[in-house]
């Protein structure tokens, strides 16, 4: 335990560092810096053809759409448009733009840069804001057309800015590019700033807690009855929940993989409910937060989700806050001053004149601020009334939650969160409870640590144009990686988290060896799950010595089955992937052993093929996209928070100086490892791995005493 006290100031500032490196480091690797509204056709064509833009739009139509916003609908320009649909309609090329990207739609003809159309974005926008068109996020696309809702990202009214510059887009050839989405950092900065203004007597118990200031309260009596309301809750899941209801300022709820976090979380929502506490319910992703809302659903709990309703998932969006604002009785209050708002929208394209124009601007600017002041009065309604809100962690930020107080706030996939992201939803809080589980990945970071020198004093912080203007001394050792849940275990001890401990995924053989090394041996597996083999699938699956097997270990020890740093067939894609390594001889292991598996009648969907590195997974994705459609094919760390029934590991390194690179992380290797439920098959050379780290040691003997090992003959592959 380390109980040194962190000056918060320090701490902001440090981290503010790290995150402009980090913006920095995403913008500069992405192609989404490629946001100039003059670009060539054949870039626009390229930026299509890599997922980044939509080319060949016309503005169809404009309508007021949820909160407010303007929604265009964009359709497939006719006269380029080289294919029809059904009725007869362009249709658009294939593209990668999705629901919920944030896009600009820019003018084809726009040479010059334009005076910015959008809304002020802060520092950052601003410069992106003066090269195009209004930005927005899609709502829908099918194969005619796209629609977009403009606006903030982050929420918000209509403005007089988007009306404007989106009557702007009638009548001419339009293309789309998808943008970073920079709410979240924004909202983290502005967080880390505001921490960093705060003095002594603004600090919370909790804030005082989190940074070695002070210790944790005793918690209350946690032997206290609890009547539990779901009656499948296992023993570590009650004693977690007696804990968390207990505690007066921090609990940690740690979740090893298959543990039933989320399962946990639901009931101790609906014990502080019932307490008749107020509660915040974050996540690190819209996915992580909708999962919890799609559950507490049926529980018949008020509860609100707040977020673009774009972005949420269809079954969660009734308790969206923006559809809520439209289909409560509390609504009403806004409805009229919609429709009419509307109308005059309309109107605008009947005007003849300029003047004409300028007086329906005019009233548009007056119902809109009419309309605003109405539906904040509606959120604010909804809120107060909501004893669960939910929002991502950068959502807490919003304007929406900014007078609101909570009792308790808890962060599912805490370990999968900046922590700098975290407090946005935490600065007001008293009591906090995570779930995590600090043992697999942290969340992916591209930007390199600060290096020393850029730790002293008003020194330029590298690849930054910013200078650390007061000249302050940052906090060394500090990381992006860190997480807010590894920093508190680390600080406060074990004494501050409950392990739930039956996990309901894997086979016994399967988990046994994470359990030993990273659980403390603590891991069991439920009695459903134990025992299950593919041969057991509810549809018919063959017996054989694979579908019999939970643990088989293709061992390619011998110098037959070298890696590659390069792979020339790759050639352009492997420029794309960054340097990467990948492994001819072991992907034919691979293959043939999903070939075994699916002969034997396990279906390509029910198994997943997973690699550690890029190269591989490109390789990999060659030989088996095509031959067999449903197989999912994924790196380890996208893959996380996943489960299948069979996974498949490619680990590629094989090398004489026994070099194994990033699979030294255990965390990522227990992901790996523990994805799968029934079938675990890993591929590997155990001489170069075994010589990586301890812990890659005791995997290689766990596996030659344990798994079905098997020697490949590389002859036999080829
Ligand atoms: N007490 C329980 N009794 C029976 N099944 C349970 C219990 N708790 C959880 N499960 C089951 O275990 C599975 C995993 O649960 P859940 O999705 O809550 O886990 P999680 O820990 O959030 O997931 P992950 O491991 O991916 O983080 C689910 O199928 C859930 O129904």
């Amino acid at each position: 335990m380390s109980r040194d006290p962190v000056p918060i100031p320090l701490f902001a500032e440090t981290q503010l560092q790290l995150l402009l490196n980090e913006h920095e480091a995403e913008v500069a690797s992405s192609s989404l810096a490629t946001t100039a509204a003059s670009v060539s056709p054949s870039t626009r064509r390229t930026l299509q053809a890599t997922g980044y833009a939509l080319t060949g739009l016309v503005l169809s139509q404009c309508r007021t759409g949820l909160g407010g916003r303007v929604v265009g609908e964009f359709a497939a320009d006719p006269a380029i448009a080289s294919s029809e649909s059904t009725d007869g309609q362009p249709r658009l090329g294939s593209h990668g733009i999705r629901v919920g990207d944030v896009v600009r739609v820019n003018d084809v003809a726009a040479g010059a840069a334009k005076k910015p159309a959008g809304k002020d974005k802060g520092k950052d926008g601003a410069k992106d804001g003066a090269k195009g068109g209004p930005e927005g996020v899609v709502t829908k696309v099918n194969d005619k057309a796209v629609w977009i809702a403009f606006g903030q990202q982050g929420g918000g009214a209509r403005s007089k800015e988007d009306d404007e510059a989106v009557e702007e887009l009638w009548g001419k050839k339009l293309w789309c590019i998808k943008l970073a989405n920079d709410v979240t950092y924004r909202r983290m900065r502005q967080t880390m700033e505001k921490m960093g203004k705060m003095t002594e007597s603004d600090y919370s118990h909790f804030m005082r807690v989190a940074f070695g200031h002070t210790t944790p309260l005793q918690p209350e009596d946690a032997t206290d009855p609890v009547e539990f309301l779901d009656p499948t809750l296992n023993d570590s899941q009650k004693n977690a929940i007696r804990f968390a209801l207990a505690s007066k300022d921090i609990a940690l709820i740690h979740g090893p993989p298959g543990t039933g976090k989320t399962h946990t979380l639901i009931e101790l929502i609906l014990q502080f409910a019932q307490r008749k506490k107020r509660i915040l319910v974050c996540g690190p992703s819209n996915i992580s937060v909708d999962n919890i809302v799609e559950r507490l659903a049926p529980k018949k709990l008020p509860v609100v989700r707040i977020g673009h309703p774009a972005r949420l998932l269809p079954s969660v969006l009734e308790h969206s806050l923006e559809v809520l604002t439209q289909t409560s009785d509390a609504a009403s209050i806004v409805k009229d001053v919609r429709k009419e708002m509307d109308e005059k929208q309309a109107s605008i394209r009947k005007t003849k004149t300029g003047r004409e124009r300028r007086a329906i601007y005019d009233d548009l600017k007056h119902l809109r601020k009419e309309f605003r002041e109405r539906e904040s009065k509606c959120v604010d309604n909804l809120v107060r009334e909501s004893s669960v809100v939910l929002a991502t962690l950068h959502g807490a930020g919003g304007h929406q939650l900014k007078n609101q107080r909570f009792d308790v706030v808890i962060i599912d996939e805490a370990s999968q969160a900046l922590e700098a992201q975290c407090w946005i939803s935490l600065l007001g809080a008293d009591k906090v409870v995570l779930a995590g589980d600090h043992l697999q990945l942290p969340p992916t970071v591209k930007s390199t640590n600060l290096k020393t020198k850029d730790l002293s004093k008003g020194k330029e912080v590298a690849g930054t144009k910013k200078e650390n203007p007061e000249g302050k001394e940052l906090l060394r050792g500090f990381t992006l990686e860190r997480t807010l849940f590894d920093r508190l275990l680390a600080m406060h001890g074990d004494g501050i988290k409950r392990m739930l401990t039956t996990q309901y995924r894997m086979h016994d053989k399967i988990m046994r060896f994470p359990s030993d090394e990273l659980y403390e041996s603590k891991l069991m597996a439920a009695d459903s799950v134990k025992e299950r083999l593919l041969a057991d699938l509810p549809y018919e699956v063959e017996g054989t010595d694979d579908t019999q097997e939970p643990l088989v270990f293709w061992d390619t020890q011998g110098g037959d089955f070298p890696e590659k740093a390069e792979d020339k067939e790759i050639g352009q894609k492997e420029a794309l992937l960054g340097e990467s390594k990948s492994n001819e001889m072991e992907a034919l292991v691979v293959a043939k052993h999903v070939g075994n598996l699916v002969e034997a009648g396990v279906r390509p969907d029910s198994i997943a093929v997973i690699t550690p590195y890029n190269g591989q997974l490109a390789l990999l994705s060659q030989m088996l996209r095509e031959k067999y459609p449903g197989l999912e094919l994924g790196s380890v760390d996208g893959f996380q928070g996943r489960e299948k029934e069979a996974v498949v590991v490619s680990l590629v390194r094989s090398n004489e100086k026994h070099e194994v690179g990033f699979l030294g992380e255990k965390r990522r290797l227990n992901v790996a490892m523990t994805r799968p439920k029934r079938h675990l098959c890993i591929c590997g050379d155990s001489e170069t791995i075994s010589r990586g780290s301890a812990f890659l040691k005791h995997w290689m003997d766990y596996l030659e005493e344990n798994a079905d090992l098997r020697y490949p003959d590389a002859g036999d592959l080829l």
